[in-house]
């Protein structure tokens, strides 16, 4: 796959605002949950995020790999399984929290290890939107998002170059 058009850079101040504005869309759906699957890595941020704003203290992960190199997907490869006390719920009682969904198909695999699970990411591509059932922002399918802790500050060409005068 070949870099995405677009760039949606993300700072820390706005991660964290986005994290907050999930958790407060997650607390308006009237539901609760005692319990947190993060998917990592990209989910543990969010989801200290929104176990500090839930309350919620029980947090298991789970690890699903598939962006090998960069931007493009390969096979998915399952790290660290769910713990089987958190299995036995189905999903009852469960918010699997993600930093995005993309093509949807790391969300499709924890769907389907938690079928009464409630799935909330932060960004939203519109192939993985069907997936999730609460997110803060879409970005078009050509976008890259790059997250804080994948950026470091660096030098910006002009948007217009020469030397002016
Ligand atoms: O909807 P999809 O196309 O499946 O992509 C979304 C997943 O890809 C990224 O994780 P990645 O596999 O790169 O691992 P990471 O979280 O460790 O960076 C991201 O954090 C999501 O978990
Ligand atoms: N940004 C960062 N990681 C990702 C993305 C993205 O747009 N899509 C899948 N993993
Ligand atoms: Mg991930």
């Amino acid at each position: 796959m070949s870099l995405p058009e677009k760039a949606f850079p993300v700072s820390w101040d706005q991660f964290h605002r986005d994290a907050r504005a999930l958790s407060w869309r997650l607390s308006g759906t009237g539901q609760s949950w005692d319990t947190i699957v993060c998917i990592t890595r990209g989910g543990l941020v969010p989801a200290a995020i929104v176990a500090r704003e839930l309350n919620i203290r029980r947090i298991d992960t789970v690890s699903v790999a598939s962006y090998h190199d960069y931007t493009s997907q390969g096979d998915m490869q399952i790290l660290k399984e769910i713990s089987p006390d958190i299995m036995e719920t189905e999903g009852n009682g469960v918010l699997i929290v993600d930093d995005l969904t993309d093509t949807g198909k790391t969300a499709a695999i924890v769907r389907a290890m938690l079928p009464k699970g409630h799935f909330g990411t932060v960004y939203a591509k519109p192939k993985g939107r069907p997936l999730v059932d609460t997110f803060v922002t879409e970005v078009s399918q050509d976008t890259w998002i790059y997250f804080p802790w994948d950026l470091g500050f660096a030098y910006q060409e002009p948007i217009t170059k020469g030397h002016g005068g």
